[in-house]
């Protein structure tokens, strides 16, 4: 009797959960409709197209790879819809310049919960990139005067500084012949600029080795794992996961209570006009807020406040230091297969600057401002960024609203779930309509007049409005200073590339790119959409007469 009524009660229970499953299942894939998008299956959504796109591309690409395919197997410009239900978060994607300025600056949209998701499980909790409100806001505020022009012209001595050791670790390289990894001593070099914008002080990287940054980069290893559904690799990684969180929260946590220690002893309030670091930046925000007419001596940090700046510090080592290495690979890949544009970049320096090595430090030193003037050296770097884009934004919109493009008002929120709308810069980038023979390597494109002024207005690399790449300043001056400080001395080569052959799921539209680089040019999903594997290369020491 007892087992027939509990029989009963499941059974029910099962066809309560299998009509309301049936309900959501019709009233979501209705919803895509009359919504731009490609061929969509009323069982499989665009589930199954994403799989049979991903089953062409090498693992564990970035997403922009499958958008942009799609949009281009399938004709989609401006917008279009990607339905994931149930298994991923719905998609709107846009590729138009207009609409993604409309979502970023006009509507100013909030970033969408995913992004904190992603970002959680590398750097903890509420890193600014993944938060709104009054929480984004107190870090903005505090961190921004650190990333001014005028700052970062500053850090000028300090990036010729950490060239200056790179150098170095070229010279080694080019002395002894041995194929490198671009990614693993460019990481360094662009980590040790970092962490001096942040603490002012060097971690070392290049020189001594930071636990640091191998932990950090540890971190976006495990992160795949921590969003996995599967729980025996969630169970596997759950410790080493724990042991290195941990161990990065003990050191980036002391260097702050030695900071502040150093500031109470001093009495000090740091400025925000002249910010000695990010840190100091950081806990002024705190000094001034919990100690207004204290003797800074009483000052004690809170737990919560210690935890939202180590977690903002470790995001800004980890997120720049990869961003802008990422594109420096890229840079030096695309240059070492361009004679033309080395030549040309080879050109500007000499003439910008110096052809002599320390002259050109002298100027650089005396002069920073000098590095405006490096107008193809830009060039380059905007061209890299183009066809590599590395850092994306995801925004959530509320209840009702809506986007017009050409005489259409489309939904951006759908009841019940969480659609995100996703910038594809990538699939703007490729787009011949706004950027002419787009997968070819061109940096003339951002310096000739007939072309530079659309080219600059539709790139969409760094973001727009008042959540856009804090950082862009200081990574587009430090790679404007390796550029200037290498690429004079030093020849690079990549080693083991290997162009996709036909046949091999080649992508139209990448086919340049795709048959002189091959799979290195599919970006991997990371942290952001990062090199894929190590960039392996040589160097050789060019023989200059001055
Ligand atoms: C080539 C290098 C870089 C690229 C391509 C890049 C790209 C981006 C993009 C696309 C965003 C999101 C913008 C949006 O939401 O609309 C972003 C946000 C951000 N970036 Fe970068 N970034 C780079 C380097 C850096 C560096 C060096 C730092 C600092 C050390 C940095 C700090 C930040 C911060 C703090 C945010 C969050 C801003 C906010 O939410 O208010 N980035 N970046």
């Amino acid at each position: 009797m007892l087992v027939s009524q509990v029989l009963r009660s499941l059974f029910v229970l099962a066809a309560a959960w299998i009509l309301r499953f049936s309900y959501r299942f019709y009233k979501n894939r209705r919803w895509f409709k009359d919504l731009p998008k490609p061929p969509h299956s009323f069982l499989w959504g665009h589930l199954k197209l994403m799989g049979e796109i991903a089953a062409t591309l090498p693992p564990n690409v970035h997403p922009q790879h499958m958008a942009t395919a799609i949009a281009k197997m399938y004709n989609l410009s401006g917008i279009f819809y990607l339905d994931m239900w149930p298994i991923a978060d719905s998609m709107i994607i846009l590729t138009d310049p207009d609409l993604m300025s409309k979502v970023a600056v006009n509507m100013a949209l909030p970033i969408h919960p995913l992004a904190e998701e992603v970002l959680r499980p590398i750097v903890g909790k509420n890193v600014i990139a993944g938060v709104n409100g009054a929480l984004w806001k107190k870090s903005h505020k505090a961190m921004a005067p650190a990333f001014s022009w005028s700052h970062v012209r500053n850090m000028s001595p300090v990036m010729v500084d950490e060239c200056l050791t790179f150098q170095k670790t070229l010279d080694r390289y080019a002395d002894s012949g041995e194929v490198f990894s671009m990614v693993n001593e460019g990481g360094k070099l662009i980590f040790d600029v970092i962490a001096r914008l942040v603490f002012n002080f060097s971690l070392h990287a290049q020189t001594e080795g930071s636990q640091d940054l191998e932990d950090l980069k540890a971190m976006v290893g495990l992160a795949e794992a921590a969003l996995s559904w599967d729980p025996i690799l969630k169970l596997k990684t759950f410790l080493p996961r724990r042991r290195i969180f941990n161990r990065l929260q003990i050191s980036i946590g002391g260097k702050i209570r030695e900071r502040l220690a150093l500031l109470r002893e001093g009495k000090i309030v740091p400025s925000r006009k002249d910010p000695h670091s990010i840190l100091d930046l950081m806990l002024r925000e705190h000094v001034e807020e919990h100690a207004a007419g204290k003797d800074t001596n009483e000052v004690k940090l809170p737990k919560a406040y210690t935890e939202m700046v180590t977690t903002n510090l470790k995001g800004l080592l980890v997120g720049g230091h990869s961003t802008t290495n990422d594109t420096l690979c890229y840079a030096l890949m695309l240059l070492s297969k361009s004679p033309s544009a080395i030549t040309k970049l080879r050109a500007e320096h000499d003439l910008v600057f110096s052809p002599s090595p320390s002259e050109t430090l002298s100027i650089l030193s005396d002069n920073p401002s000098k590095l405006d003037e490096l107008e193809y050296t830009t060039a380059v770097i905007r061209e890299t960024l183009r066809l590599f884009p590395i850092g994306f934004t995801v925004r959530q919109a509320p209840a009702g609203a809506k986007l017009e493009y050409k005489g259409a008002h489309l939904p951006l929120h759908q009841p019940g779930t969480r659609l995100t709308i996703s910038p594809n810069p990538q699939g703007l980038h490729y787009d011949p309509a706004y950027f002419p023979d787009p997968s070819s390597f061109n940096p003339d494109r951002f310096t000739d007049p007939q072309t530079a002024q659309a080219a600059r207005a539709n790139m969409r690399t760094f973001g727009r409005g008042a959540r856009a790449c804090l950082g862009q300043n200081l990574a587009l001056d430090e790679l404007r200073v390796v550029l200037l400080m290498v690429g004079r001395g030093w020849e690079f080569e990549c080693v083991g590339l290997q162009g996709r052959g036909e046949g091999k799921g080649r992508m139209e539209w990448l086919s340049e790119l795709e048959m002189v680089f091959g799979d290195v040019v599919f970006q991997e999903l990371g942290l952001s959409a990062g090199v894929r594997g190590e960039m392996g290369m040589r160097v050789r020491k060019v023989d200059r007469e001055t």
